[in-house]
C-alpha cells in the first residue's frame, strides 16, 4: 500500500507546499476529533451522570460552550484542509491529462496502429476521472484518519493513567491488527477487478467511437441490429466487472465492522467488571468507536487506492510508451533545402511484416517521381519513410546528403507538403483549415493559395459556403464534397510551398473538369520541386519524368515511361491493364 501511496503522492508533488499545509490542518482536525472530542464527552457525561449539581452558571456555560468551539475549530480545519487538498488533486490531474495528451502527440504512428482509439480516449477521460476521485479521497483521509486514531489512542492512554482498571481496555485495540488482513485481501482483489472494469470501459468506448464514425456504412449495410447486439454485449461485460468491484469494495466495510464490534463488546465486559465510572466509560467507548471508524475509512481508502492504481497503470502505459522516433542530440541545421532524396538499401517491416526490401533509389531535385505497382507492393510505405512517419529497419535515407535521422523532425517535416487521398479537415473554418499549411500565413496568402488550387470559386459561392472562408466545415470536413476537401488540401500544399511534395493520387476525388484545373495548378506547384506521386491510376503518371516500379516490397525497375514499357514486363502489364479498363 505504501508503494501505491507513493505513486499518488508523486502526482501531488507539484503542489507540495499546499499539500503540507493542508495535511497540517487535517492533522489538527484528526487530533481534535480523537483527543479533544473524547475528552469533552468524558467531562460532559461525568457531570451529567453525577448526582452532585453544584456547578456555577459560568462553569456550566463553559462546558456547554466547549462543544461549539471544538466544532468551529474542527469545521475550519476540515474545510480548509479538504479545499486545499482538492485543489492540489484537481490541479495534478489537469497537468497529468495535459502530459498524456502531449505524449500522444509524440508517439510514433505505429503506436496508433496497435492501439484502439476508443480505449485511448477512455484512458484520458475515464481513467483520469477515477484517479481524480482517488486523489481527492486520499487527500481527505490520508492524514485525518490516522490523526484521529493517534488522538484517540493517546486519550485512552491518558484515561488509563488517570483511572484504575482501565488499562485492560487496551485489549480492545487487538481488533486493529486483525482488521489489516481482510483489508489487504480485499484491496488486492479490487485492484485486479478495477483494472478489468477500466479495460471493459475502454472496449465499450472503442465500440462507440467505431460506431459513430461508421454511421453511413451501418445504414447502408443494415448493420443496426448487429451493432445493437455488440454494444449490449459490451455493456453486459462492463456491468459484470463493475459488480465485481462493488462486491469487494462494499464487502470490506461490514467485515471491518464485525471485527470492531467485538472490540467494543470486550470493552463493555472489562468496563463493567472493573467498575469504570459511567462518564469515563462513555468517552472510552467513543474513543474506541472513533478508532474503529477511522480504521474502516482506511479500509475504504485502501480500496479507493487500488482502483486508482489500476487506472494509473493504464495511463502510465501511455506515458511510458517509447517515442522511438526522436530528435538527435546534435541535429544538422537545414538551410536552403534542394530536395535531393536518396534511398540506400532500405528495408522496412511493420512489426514482423516486411513491406520494403533492400530498396535503393535516387530522386533528384525537380524530379516528378511516380511510384507504381500492384496493391500492397510498398508504394505508400516508401513515401511514408520520407517524412519519417516510420524509421527504416535497415539502410538509410538521405536528404541533400544528410541522413534523415540526423535532422530535427520538425525541420524535416517543414520541407514536405503532403496531399493524401482522403484529406482530413478539422472542425474549423475553411480559412483555418488552409492555414494549417503554414500557421503564420496571412488571410491574403491563404486566399491566394485557394485561388491557385481552384478552391476560391466554390469557397466564395454562397450556396456552397454561406460564410465564405469563415464557413465551418464540420467534423472531418463533413459539409464539403470529396473534391472540395481535396482542393482545400491542395491549397494547404500551395501555402506550405515546401521543396518536397508527396501526392497520394491527389486528383482522384475530382471530377474531370476540376481535375483538369487542378492539374494545371499542380503543374505550377511542382515546378522545381521534388515530387513523389503514389499513383493508383496511370493517368497521373504522364507528367512524371521518373517512375519507380514496386513489386512485393522490392523495387522492380526505375526509369521513364517509354523505357519501362519496353523493358519491364510488370510495368507493361499494369499499364496495358489500365488502358484496357
Ligand atoms: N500499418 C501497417 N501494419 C502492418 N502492415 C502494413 C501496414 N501498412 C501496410 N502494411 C503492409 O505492408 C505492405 C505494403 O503496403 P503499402 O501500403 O506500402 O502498399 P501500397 O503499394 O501502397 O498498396 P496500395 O496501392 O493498395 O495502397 C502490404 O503487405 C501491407 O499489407
Amino acid at each position: 500500500m505504501l508503494k501505491d501511496l507513493k505513486i499518488f503522492l508523486g502526482l501531488l508533488s507539484e503542489h507540495k507546499k499546499t499539500v503540507v499545509f493542508a495535511v497540517a490542518l487535517g492533522s489538527v482536525a484528526g487530533l481534535v476529533t480523537g483527543g479533544g472530542l473524547t475528552n469533552g464527552v468524558e467531562q460532559l457525561f461525568t457531570l451529567i451522570l453525577s448526582d452532585d449539581r453544584e456547578l456555577s452558571t459560568s462553569q456550566i456555560l463553559g462546558v456547554a460552550a466547549s462543544f461549539p468551539i471544538l466544532f468551529v475549530i474542527l469545521g475550519i480545519c476540515v474545510f480548509a484542509s479538504a479545499y486545499l487538498l482538492n485543489y492540489a488533486g484537481l490541479a495534478s490531474i489537469q497537468s497529468l491529462r495535459s502530459r498524456v495528451f502531449s505524449r500522444i502527440q509524440l508517439l510514433p504512428l505505429a503506436y496508433f496502429q496497435s492501439s484502439k482509439t476508443g480505449d485511448l480516449i477512455s484512458r484520458i477521460t475515464a481513467d483520469t476521472t477515477v484517479l481524480q476521485q482517488t486523489l481527492t479521497f486520499i487527500a481527505r483521509n490520508v492524514i485525518t484518519q490516522p490523526a484521529t486514531i493517534i488522538g484517540a489512542v493517546f486519550y485512552l492512554y491518558y484515561v488509563a493513567a488517570k483511572n484504575d482498571g482501565v488499562y485492560q481496555i487496551y485489549l480492545c485495540l487487538i481488533a486493529l491488527p486483525i482488521v489489516i488482513f481482510p483489508i489487504r485481501k480485499f484491496t488486492h482483489k479490487i485492484e485486479r477487478k478495477a483494472r478489468q472494469q477500466q479495460e471493459e470501459l475502454g472496449a465499450l468506448t472503442n465500440n462507440l467511437a467505431q460506431n459513430l464514425t461508421a454511421a453511413r456504412e451501418i445504414r447502408a449495410f443494415n448493420l443496426q441490429e448487429r451493432e445493437n447486439r455488440r454494444f449490449t454485449e459490451r455493456l453486459a461485460d462492463l456491468f459484470i466487472s463493475q459488480m465485481k468491484v462493488v462486491k469487494y469494495q462494499f464487502g470490506l466495510g461490514p467485515v471491518v465492522e464485525v471485527c470492531s464490534s467485538m472490540g467494543l463488546s470486550i470493552a463493555f465486559v472489562i468496563g463493567y467488571y472493573n467498575g469504570v465510572p459511567g462518564g469515563v466509560f462513555t468517552s472510552i467507548f467513543l474513543a474506541l468507536y472513533l478508532t474503529y471508524t477511522a480504521v474502516k475509512k482506511l479500509g475504504t481508502f485502501a480500496s479507493e487506492l487500488s482502483k486508482g492504481v489500476a487506472s494509473y497503470q493504464r495511463i502510465a502505459e501511455i506515458l511510458e510508451s517509447p517515442v522511438d522516433i526522436d530528435d538527435p542530440a546534435q541535429p544538422v541545421e537545414l538551410q536552403n533545402v534542394l530536395g535531393n532524396i536518396e534511398f540506400h538499401s532500405v528495408s522496412f517491416s511493420y512489426g514482423s511484416t516486411p513491406a520494403l526490401k533492400d530498396a535503393s533509389a535516387v530522386i533528384s531535385q525537380g524530379d516528378i517521381c511516380a511510384l507504381v505497382g500492384p496493391s500492397g507492393a510498398g508504394k505508400s510505405t516508401f513515401a511514408n519513410l520520407v517524412p519519417r512517419f516510420y524509421d527504416v529497419s535497415e539502410g538509410r535515407i538521405t536528404l541533400d546528403g544528410h541522413d534523415l535521422r540526423d535532422m530535427r523532425m520538425n525541420d524535416l517535416r517543414d520541407q514536405i507538403a503532403i496531399v493524401s487521398q482522403d484529406p482530413v479537415l478539422f472542425d474549423d473554418t475553411i480559412m483555418e483549415n488552409i492555414r494549417l499549411g503554414r500557421q503564420d500565413a496571412t488571410d491574403e496568402e491563404v486566399m491566394e493559395a485557394a485561388r491557385q488550387a481552384f478552391a476560391h470559386d466554390f469557397i466564395s459561392d454562397e450556396t456552397n459556403c454561406p460564410q465564405g472562408y469563415e464557413t465551418v466545415v464540420g467534423e472531418r470536413g463533413a459539409r464539403l464534397s470529396g473534391g472540395q476537401k481535396q482542393r482545400i488540401a491542395i491549397a494547404r500544399a500551395f501555402l506550405r510551398n515546401a521543396p518536397i511534395l508527396i501526392l497520394d493520387e491527389a486528383t482522384s476525388a475530382l471530377d474531370s473538369e476540376s481535375e483538369a484545373k487542378v492539374q494545371v495548378a499542380l503543374d505550377a506547384l511542382v515546378a522545381g520541386k521534388t515530387v513523389l506521386i503514389i499513383a493508383h491510376r496511370f493517368s497521373t503518371i504522364k507528367n512524371a519524368n521518373k517512375i519507380i516500379v514496386f513489386n512485393e516490397g522490392k523495387i522492380a525497375d526505375i526509369g521513364a515511361h517509354e523505357e519501362l514499357y519496353s523493358r519491364c514486363p510488370l510495368y507493361k502489364s499494369l499499364f496495358d491493364q489500365q488502358q484496357a479498363s
